[in-house]
């Protein structure tokens, strides 16, 4: 088990463009090795203005190593439960498959759609305990209330926000990359009711559900895919160029929203909504489970310990 002597109770997940957040204060690192390997980056223990503690991991590495596919998604997630945290912000680069999200734009989703290939590792429960999580809200509900707002409030200074919209309520198709959808793809995603698209909210959110974390994703939009007719396809240099315009704001959102719900958090009152659930949705036999498959999940719930 990873030990630290913070009490950490935030996970940050930077997306493509955000790598780290040079906005708050690094008090340690830790790099724990986890049965599903090591994270995609350490994790770095931030200290807010407030005093509170956030760690931060760089989704695809810090030099963005790992693509979309090969992310350790359950790595990533174990390292952050070992050390305490309860709640998990992740942030995203997408396309938008809609007029009204413009490049520039925040995005709060409440609902995913699969289009990933069975190729990601993608639960906790494959060997020696079979578990079906609840995912039919695969974000915490409770938590996007709260992170929507804030979300608002943090990009309403013309400075920061630069006019940037704030959608809630929206889908993300995530499918499986890494090169970009076909016109016709994209047009189909529309058509099943897909607001935007990215390569990353899966796994992540289904083995946060596993780990009886609460997660949210703060979407950022680069481009608007390949659905427009007027418009060339969608192309890395497009993306890159919307995430460095916008890493200043993503790094003001985090640090707002952070700052308001850390208090939130530790008080319970936000970001403890799954703890317990796992216990239900396990039907393995308690005689059947092996000795080794208890082991390996103590690191995401404690009551395999
Ligand atoms: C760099 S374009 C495609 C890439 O960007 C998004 O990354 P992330 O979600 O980590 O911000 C998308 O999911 C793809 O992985
Ligand atoms: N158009 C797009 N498709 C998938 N992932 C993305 N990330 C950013 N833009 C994207």
């Amino acid at each position: 088990m990873a030990t630290t002597e913070h009490k950490v109770l935030i996970g940050v997940i930077g997306g493509s463009g955000l790598y780290h957040l040079d906005n708050l204060t690094p008090v340690e690192t830790v790099n724990p090795k986890t049965p599903w390997g090591y994270p995609s980056s350490p994790l770095t223990i931030m200290q807010l203005p407030s005093g509170g503690k956030v760690a931060f991991l760089a989704r695809h590495g810090v030099g963005h190593q790992f693509s979309p596919s090969h992310v350790p998604v359950r790595a990533n997630i174990a390292a952050f439960k070992s050390i305490g945290v309860r709640v998990i912000l992740a942030f995203s680069a997408v396309g938008s498959l809609r007029e009204d999200i413009h490049p520039g734009d925040f995005i709060i989703p409440d609902q995913i759609i699969d289009r990933t290939k069975g190729i990601r590792p993608a639960t906790f429960f494959d060997e020696g305990v079979v578990g079906h999580a609840m995912f039919g809200d695969p974000f915490d509900s409770e938590l996007l209330k709260r992170v929507a707002p804030l979300v608002k409030e943090a990009l309403a200074p013309k400075e920061i926000g630069n006019g940037a919209g704030v959608h809630t309520g929206k889908c993300v198709v995530c499918m499986e990359g890494p090169a970009f959808s076909t016109r016709a793809e994209s047009n189909m995603y529309r058509l099943w009711g897909g607001d935007i698209i990215n390569m990353s909210v899966l796994p992540e959110a289904k083995l946060a559900r596993e780990a009886e974390m609460s997660y949210a994703l703060v979407a950022t939009s680069t481009d608007y895919d390949a659905w427009r007719v007027s418009e060339h396809p969608v192309t890395v240099e497009e993306v890159v160029k919307t995430l460095h315009q916008n890493a200043n704001a993503s790094r003001h959102v985090a640090e707002h929203v952070l700052e308001v719900l850390y208090p939130e958090i530790e008080a319970g009152e936000v970001g403890s909504g799954f703890v317990g659930t796992m216990k239900y949705s396990t039907v393995t036999k308690a005689e059947y489970i092996t000795a080794e498959a208890k082991e390996k999940l103590s690191w995401i719930l404690p009551y395999y310990s």
